[in-house]
């Protein structure tokens, strides 16, 4: 039985600290997906399709990753996609509350799934999509924070930063 994980998420844009995840992760499951919420109300800075894309081209050294697009309840796409395990990483004290809350939920909404809890990579503890999109308002240089293509799409689409 091969085991099956979802690291899920807006990624409005992916950032090093997701990726950071997703490598580890894709190396402790025969299968990792990466669940981008397809939300048509919730306006991002990116589309859908453009998360999808920068998702894309940041993973494609891996070969047991899948992107996939979801809406509901997680915990149903996973009862129905076969996954047995959440993943998810947490950067600081404020992230356990959060995660652990989700995690219990979670386990009462189905029992058969499990929530894997990564640390995130101290170099990347402080960084989040909505704060990147904050710093860069403001011509921050966040060169180091996310992968190369984010970081030019981020300058094509506010034709700022450095
Ligand atoms: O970028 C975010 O918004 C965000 C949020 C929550 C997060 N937990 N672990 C990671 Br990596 C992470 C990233």
């Amino acid at each position: 039985k091969i085991r099956k994980a979802i690291f899920a998420g807006s990624f409005d844009p992916i950032t090093n600290g997701h990726l950071d995840i997703i490598c580890r992760a894709s190396k402790i499951f025969d299968e990792l997906q990466i669940g981008v919420l397809h939300n048509p109300n919730k306006k991002g800075m990116f589309t859908f399709e453009e998360r999808v894309e920068l998702i894309e081209k940041c993973t494609n050294h891996l070969d047991n990753i899948k992107i996939v697009s979801f809406n509901g309840l997680l915990v149903n796409y996973c009862e129905e996609h076969g996954i047995d395990t959440l993943v998810r990483g947490i950067r600081n004290g404020t992230d356990v509350e959060y995660e652990l809350q989700m995690a219990h939920m979670n386990k009462e909404l189905n029992p058969n799934i499990e929530t894997v809890i990564l640390a995130t990579n101290p170099k990347y503890s402080f960084i989040s999509s909505s704060l990147i999109k904050e710093v860069l308002n403001f011509d921050a240089d966040i060169k180091n924070l996310v992968p190369e293509v984010v970081l030019e799409e981020l300058k094509r689409k506010t034709n700022r930063g450095k």
